[in-house]
């Protein structure tokens, strides 16, 4: 070897020095194309395709833009899995079905919420949630799980019924309102009964209501970079959480104290115990306030974006509505007035448009997770790229829903896409992930179903609606993704059966 090397440095001094010069250019370049190529298969293993752009800053720039017009146009360049650099961080997207199993169904060891969504502690509170390590969360979840299994939420439902019916009889014979802002009002008030108690609702409901606006308001864009950045909103934020630790402090003492059960989420958490970590003790006040928030704002803006939409799709599809109608006049035939779990079960009409609706206008943009292990992803083209360790990974239900290859027609309101024979979300799992999927999917999926049907039974049942303006279009810029406002005229109609 080294009677080679002193053979090519003699033949290279031999030549003339222009010619040297030429081979240590030359040799210099081809040693950068190596190192580059080196850097891109073996060190970075076949990563996925980054947007370079402008250095740092680069996929910054784009992403202020709007993340849809980046998805958009990176989908495009690059294909289902992509990078963008972020400042000092890599956002990792994978689009569509075939790139998110991993995603959605690796264990939180290796596909961790902890580092993108703690932004949520200062909201949610110390000590639960993304505070806490994953034993104690997953605890902590079960409790959530507890208060929305089948039983309990058979006995939600008539709260909800009779919230909706009192919530529309102050309506008058007609009129016309913005329906984001009118179930944004009604869900706060179904909220306070079946989550925080019938204390919240019926003795303390404004000082509740305007506590969680404040909270709520403390909760913007940039409170998910810096959380803690000290301005006014992020401090009424905090008081507010305090004051509504004191509040639940106060009720959850009372019931102890006069062994009062209620049938709602709050009394589920008190009577919690955890079992394998912290000695099996009790949930306390400060926990369950937590929980009690954390769930709020699980269920509160996505459930009344989510009606929103479902009315504005289906009185833009008017064969649609007027199906429901019909649904409704079979149920009223059958079951009169009744509302129970039974037979909202059996509105499938009203249950595919609500489906439909979160299809085309998911409130969650992007749902995300921290890569603490390298992974592998594999392309519906069949291409394998290893996903770094550190990586902020992304998947869009926004963007996976409307993918040609999975949804025919995809711009289309089209509720019986989800019927035989098309059953378009069912041949590939995490084709539909309006309420996400796998390890990590909507513990609130069916509450919400409820909760909307039953909102709208008893809208199709006592009134025509008429949509003044187009179909709005979605608001990119709040955390949850709503409707621009839209009017609606209302006119007080019994439905004749
Ligand atoms: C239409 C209404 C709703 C939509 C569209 C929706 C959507 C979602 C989505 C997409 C996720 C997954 C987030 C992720 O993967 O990072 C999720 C998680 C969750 N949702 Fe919902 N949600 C809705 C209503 C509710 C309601 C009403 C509740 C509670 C009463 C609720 C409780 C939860 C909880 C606790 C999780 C966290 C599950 C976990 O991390 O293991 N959601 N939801």
């Amino acid at each position: 070897m080294a009677d080679h090397l002193q053979a090519v440095v003699a033949a290279l001094q031999a030549l003339p020095l222009a010619a040297q010069v030429a081979v240590a250019v030359g040799s210099t370049l081809v040693l950068a194309v190596c190192l580059r190529l080196l850097k891109h298969t073996v060190l970075r293993g076949s990563a996925p395709p980054v947007e370079e752009g402008i250095p740092f800053i680069g996929g910054l720039l784009k992403f202020s833009k709007g993340p849809l017009p980046l998805m958009e146009e990176m989908y495009k360049k690059h294909g289902e899995v992509f990078t963008i650099p972020l400042v000092h961080k890599n956002m990792t997207f994978v689009i569509g079905p075939h790139a998110s199993p991993h995603f959605f169904n690796a264990t939180d060891d290796k596909m961790s919420q902890t580092e993108v969504y703690n932004f949520n502690v200062p909201t949610f509170g110390k000590g639960v949630v993304y505070d806490v390590d994953q034993r104690v969360r997953s605890e902590q979840f079960r409790f959530v799980a507890d208060a929305l299994r089948t039983a309990k939420l058979r006995t939600y439902v008539p709260a909800f019924k009779q919230e909706a019916e009192e919530y529309f009889s102050k309506w008058g014979d007609t009129g016309v309102v913005d329906l984001m802002q009118t179930f944004s009002d009604l869900i706060i008030l179904t909220a306070s009964r079946t989550l925080l108690g019938r204390e919240v609702r019926e003795n303390m409901f404004k000082e509740v209501a305007d506590l969680y606006h404040d909270l709520d308001d403390g909760m913007r864009p940039i409170s998910v970079l810096f959380p803690y950045l000290p301005t006014e909103y992020h401090r009424k934020r905090d008081a507010a959480r305090e004051a509504l630790r004191a509040i639940f402090a106060k009720i959850i003492t009372a019931r102890r104290a006069n062994n009062v059960k209620e049938d709602d989420i709050l009394q589920v958490l008190i009577d919690s115990r955890y079992k394998n970590v912290y000695g099996g003790r009790a949930t306390n006040d400060s926990e369950i306030t937590g929980l009690l928030i954390a769930i709020l704002f699980a269920g509160q803006h996505t459930s009344s974006v989510t009606s929103s939409w479902t009315g504005y799709r289906m009185l833009s599809n008017r064969k649609w509505f007027e199906a429901a109608q019909e649904e409704q006049r079979r149920v009223m035939r059958e079951h009169g007035d009744k509302l129970d779990m039974e037979v909202l079960n059996s509105m499938d009409t009203l249950h595919l448009n609500i489906q439909e609706a979160l299809r085309m206008n998911p409130p969650l943009l992007l749902v995300m997770r921290y890569a603490k292990e390298a992974f592998k992803v594999t392309t519906s083209q069949g291409k394998t790229y290893t996903v770094p360790k550190g990586h902020i990974v992304a998947a869009s239900p926004t963007f996976s829903h409307r993918l040609p290859h999975i949804f025919n027609n995809a711009d289309a309101y089209e509720p019986d896409r989800f019927l035989p024979p098309r059953e378009e979300d069912k041949p590939i799992p995490f084709s539909y992930i309006g309420f996400g999927g796998g390890r990590h999917g909507c513990m609130g999926q069916n509450f919400a179903y409820l909760q909307i049907k039953t909102i709208w039974s008893v809208l199709l049942r006592n009134f025509d609606f008429e949509l003044l303006d187009p179909v709005p279009e979605p608001n990119y810029t709040s955390m949850v993704i709503m409707p621009k406002p839209c009017r609606v005229r209302f006119t007080r109609k019994k439905l004749q059966v």
